[in-house]
């Protein structure tokens, strides 16, 4: 009476399902197999994809091989009991035993799967961390190296020394612990947290691509799964697959209050961030266990997932804010035809959603006397106040918002200054200053220079490419700014903007009330484009 564990049960059911499946009268070998690896999660999968196989691959191989009728399934049994005794001690085989005992169970099969990657030799020398080459496997069941097979140039079975095919170099950097029990105490920890935090990047990306539609932080945390799992790659594949009993879990039944409750879908991103740091410092602590380079790796994932944290909740909370905003003017009073307090209130009439200061030359004082008029006629009106490059003014007359430009002091800095309540706009020139203002927290961005400007020289126009690109990318509130009038503001909605930032056009105007009603019925008039600005 053999012991088997219910994976090993499990396949024998689905090698004969497998049978059915491929017409085939009699179990084949190749049967067992394919119903070994229909369990994603078990070992013989998780083995196999460790090495660098592809599931699919060898499945598609698999079901297309003739291969041997099985010998009675008892002769299995022994032959994966006998391997289990020898290597650990323990009658009860698992599936990799049982796995490697069918493979090991017929010359010519063992040598048809080793030709697609699937060498004993090969498995059983990560199963066991033996450096030697000569399987263990009973001589019943373990045939002896033909000729052919010693000449092979497949790299599982070449010599070790001889090995350049590696597939994961990192492991045999990774150290071993002298004491199983706590080397897999560890890996059991980091097997589990792999799993949430994969799962965790996965309902994140796709909040961002599904909800948000932001082309670039989607590709953030795609890159970030990508992180993790070449830093699970990099763990002894032995380890992790004695490590893997889920069904011992006492977790898996344990359920938090709250585990059901999601109030929206920015709810799910943010509990989902918060498990993806919880799983990567437990991922992070216990990986130390098996070398510093690993726990250093892990960290810095930790990190990108703060950065992403912070683009993706700031940002939910400055779309929400900014929902509504679609016409934005830099005032400066020298170039308003009248008084600051008029300008502002007709230009609000009009539609108009928020005011900027921007006075280059003010003395202080001034510019903060100046700065808390503008505050309470802004208020009066009905529309945000934003300051342009002082984030100490911006605090102190308790302004919604602060712009900074690519000269500018920092988000980072500025943030510390204003607080977190404080909008922070950032002008982008470029794809790539659009991707480090998300990354670095901004609210919002400008988009420009688009045409020549009357209120500032520029030497280079990113022009109406730059709207499209910005629009296709970023899910953030973005402006589209420069030279921008009602004479042109119809390309700039062409080209996917459906927020523009002006000057002139307004502050410029005999009728601000009336230029910025043209302007604001330009954006709304065209349907939103997918994804625009
Ligand atoms: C909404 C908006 N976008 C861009 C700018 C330009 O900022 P910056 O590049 O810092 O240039 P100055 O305006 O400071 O000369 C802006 N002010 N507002
Ligand atoms: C100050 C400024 N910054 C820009 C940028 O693209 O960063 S465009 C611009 C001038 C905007 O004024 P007008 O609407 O009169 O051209
Ligand atoms: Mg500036």
């Amino acid at each position: 009476m053999h012991q088997t564990s219910p994976g090993v049960e499990r396949a024998v059911e689905g090698a004969r399902v497998w049978a059915d499946r491929l017409g085939s009268a009699p179990l084949r070998l190749a049967h067992f197999v394919l119903a070994l690896l229909d369990e994603e999660e078990g070992r013989p999968a998780v083995l196999l994809e460790h090495i660098g196989l592809s599931l699919t691959d060898v499945r598609d191989q698999l079901a297309v091989l003739e291969s041997p009728p099985a010998p009675p399934v008892t002769a299995l049994f022994t032959a994966a009991r006998d391997w289990s005794i020898a290597h650990r001690h323990d009658p009860e085989f698992l599936t990799d035993a049982f796995l490697l005992a069918v493979l090991a169970a017929d010359p010519g099969f063992r040598t048809a799967a080793a030709a697609f990657g699937c060498s004993v030799e090969r498995l059983e020398r990560i199963l066991t961390k033996r450096p030697d080459r000569d399987s263990s496997l009973p001589p019943t069941l373990a045939p002896v190296l033909t000729e052919a097979e010693g000449k092979s140039d497949d790299p599982f079975l070449a010599s070790p020394r001889s090995e350049t095919h590696a597939p994961n170099p990192g492991v045999d950097a990774i150290f071993h612990l002298p004491d199983p029990t706590a080397e897999i105490d560890a890996a059991r920890v980091l097997d589990a947290s792999f799993n949430r935090a994969r799962e965790a990047a996965r309902v994140l990306e796709d909040y961002c691509r599904f909800a948000l539609d932001d082309r670039f932080l989607t590709e953030q945390v795609k890159e970030l799964r990508h992180g993790l799992a070449a830093a699970a790659r990099k763990l002894p594949a032995h380890v992790l697959l004695a490590a893997r009993e889920t069904l011992r879990d006492v977790g898996t039944t344990a359920t938090a209050a709250g585990e059901y409750q999601r109030v929206s879908p920015a709810h799910v991103a943010v509990v989902n961030l918060k498990r993806l740091q919880e799983s990567l410092r437990s991922l992070e602590e216990f990986g130390k266990v098996f070398g510093p380079e690993l726990g250093r790796e892990l960290e810095a994932l930790r990190y990108r997932v703060y950065t992403l944290e912070r683009a993706v909740v700031f940002g939910s909370a400055s779309r929400e804010r900014l929902a509504t905003a679609q016409l934005y003017v830099l005032l400066t009073r020298a170039h308003c035809v009248a008084s600051l307090d008029w300008t502002i209130r007709e230009a609000a009439r009009g539609g108009v959603d928020v005011f900027q200061l921007r006075e280059k030359t003010m003395p202080d004082r001034e510019l903060l006397d100046c700065a808390r008029d503008v505050r309470r006629w802004t208020r009066e009106a009905g529309a945000l106040f934003v300051i342009n490059d002082r984030p100490d003014m911006a605090r102190l007359c308790e302004a919604d918002g602060v712009h900074l430009g690519q000269d500018d002091m920092s988000v980072k800095d500025a943030r510390r200054i204003v607080g977190p309540g404080v909008l922070i706009g950032v002008s982008t020139h470029s794809v790539e200053h659009l991707r480090a203002a998300v990354l670095d927290g901004a609210d919002y961005v400008g988009i420009g220079p688009t045409f020549p400007s009357q209120t500032k020289a520029f030497d280079h126009f990113p022009g109406l490419d730059f709207v499209r690109a910005a629009s296709a990318e970023c899910s953030l509130p973005a402006f589209a700014l420069g030279g921008i009038g009602s004479a042109n503001v119809g390309q700039v909605v062409a080209a996917g903007a459906r927020r523009i930032a002006v000057s002139s056009a307004i502050c410029a105007a005999d009728d601000p009330e009336h230029a910025a009603r043209l302007l604001k019925s330009a954006l709304t008039r065209e349907p939103p484009v997918p994804g625009g600005l």
